[in-house]
């Protein structure tokens, strides 16, 4: 049976066999070093020259970059080496002698790195990100599952937009138009309303053609909904979350947040619970800070860096103007041009990683939300449903996956945040 190298600590003094790709290889004449990986870690391989066959020796030789093989070898601990261990080779059986690679071990541009992300994951960087982010999935789940949160199931295809019409993704429904899901919301709404509390964990799709460093057009968002709860409340149940989240992937991922170089200083002090400002105050902010913004206007990349600037932990900006967003969101009955919602704004420049907001209880007002967002009320009978029969208080949020595995990897940009990203102008691989 083979060995993982992610378990070799435990085979000390053991021959083992490991099935391995070659990532690098350096010979010194009479010794071969190869720099094996499995996907569960790295080794590396020692060969001596008089201590294994000639035949071995060869093949050792033959090896190229991203080469398949069979190792065989002793392990033996070495406080100089990556990992602590090495792997004293005695034997090796080639499955297969890798094509000439083409992401040399030097520096790539980023297209190029792109157009190869299919090899490039297999990076000791990549690799680490995407365990991060796995990690960051388990968290939330655990998390929520643990205060009684169901996992519900939206659907991908939808009749109708939800954040709002100018970034649907249309496909043909047999003889209908159907739209990509731009958020799960609505429909957990619905499940709201049979299980309390609840989540949708899945991809979403915004057509925006808005070439950032924080946008994709496929992406992956947590959605908790949870009936009988107020704003404050779920202001509480998002700072809870993210507290988790972080502390938990500090523990759990200090050898791949090393590997990525993250200072994790910052994210000690994330720890609810977070600040929180209005709008208006963030507005006064940005005057105050020689930033001049109109109240009315929706927040921008450099508006939001701003604001963070202010705090050492995520910030909750919450009460938008109602006209800067989405016809769910329920009016403050103390002053109804602004909303019950909060954006939750990442420190070091990351923005927005959360929206969420209480939603429109009312079956009158939310009809009139429709003739005023010129919804096709016949998409959305269901959705209206559920104010005629039982209406209750409730809120949600939506966490976006990306941008989260962004702040706490501390990247530069979303792309290498999600396996195989989809950005304006990239569909491929
Ligand atoms: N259940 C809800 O209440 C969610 C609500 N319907 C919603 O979709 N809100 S959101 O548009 O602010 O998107 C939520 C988050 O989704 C992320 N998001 C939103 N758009 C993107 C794009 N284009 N790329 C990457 N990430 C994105 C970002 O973190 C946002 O804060
Ligand atoms: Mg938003």
């Amino acid at each position: 049976m083979l060995v993982r190298i992610g378990n070799i600590a435990e085979h000390v003094g053991e021959s083992v066999k490991l099935g391995a790709w070659l990532y690098n290889k350096r010979s010194s004449g009479k010794i071969q070093f190869l720099q094996l990986r499995d996907g569960t870690g790295f080794i590396q391989g020692v060969l001596v020259k008089n201590q294994v066959s000639p035949e071995v020796w060869e093949r050792a030789r033959q090896l190229t970059q991203e080469s398949s093989l069979y190792v065989r070898g002793t392990v033996r601990r070495d406080e100089r080496a990556p990992g602590g261990y090495e792997l004293d080779v005695e034997d090796i059986e080639i499955i297969q002698i890798a094509e000439e690679y083409p992401i040399a071990l030097k520096k790539h541009g980023v297209d190029f790195l792109m157009d190869h992300r299919h090899l490039w994951i297999r990076t000791p960087r990549q690799r680490a990100i995407l365990k991060i982010r796995a990690e960051i999935i388990r968290a939330i789940q655990d998390w929520l599952d643990g205060q009684g949160f169901t996992l519900v199931d939206p659907p991908i295809l939808t009749p109708s937009a939800c954040e709002g019409t100018t970034t649907l993704f249309s496909t043909r429904y047999f003889d209908e138009e159907a739209f990509l899901t731009q958020s799960g919301q609505l429909y957990m709404e619905a499940a709201a309303m049979a299980l309390g509390r609840v989540y949708s964990f899945g991809p979403t799709f915004r057509a925006e053609k808005s070439k950032t460093r924080r946008h994709l057009i496929e992406f992956w968002m947590i959605e908790p909904e949870m009936a009988f709860t107020e704003h404050e409340e779920s202001l509480r149940i998002q700072e809870e979350l993210v507290s988790h989240v972080v502390q938990h992937v500090l523990r759990a991922c200090r050898d791949e947040l090393n590997t990525i170089g993250r200072d994790t200083a910052p994210l000690e002090r994330v720890k609810s619970p977070f600040p929180r400002i209005t709008y208006d105050e963030a507005v006064e902010l940005l005057n105050r800070e020689g930033m001049p913004f109109e109240w009315g206007e929706d927040f921008g990349a450099p508006h939001e860096t701003k604001i963070a600037e202010s705090f050492d932990k995520p910030v909750f900006v919450t009460h938008y103007p109602a006209k800067v967003k989405a016809f769910y969101m329920k009016p403050d009955p103390a002053r109804p041009e602004v909303v019950l919602c909060a954006d939750l704004i990442a420190p070091e420049g990351y923005g927005e990683i959360i929206g969420g907001s209480q939603r429109i209880d009312d079956p009158e007002l939310l009809r009139q939300r429709f003739v005023e967002h010129r919804l096709p009320r016949e998409a959305y009978e269901w959705y209206l449903d559920l104010r005629r029969y039982g209406t209750v208080p409730h809120s949600g949020f939506g966490l976006g996956l990306e941008r989260t595995v962004a702040w706490i990897c501390g990247l530069d940009h979303v792309r290498e945040t999600i396996p195989f990203p989809r950005m304006l102008n990239r569909l491929y691989p």
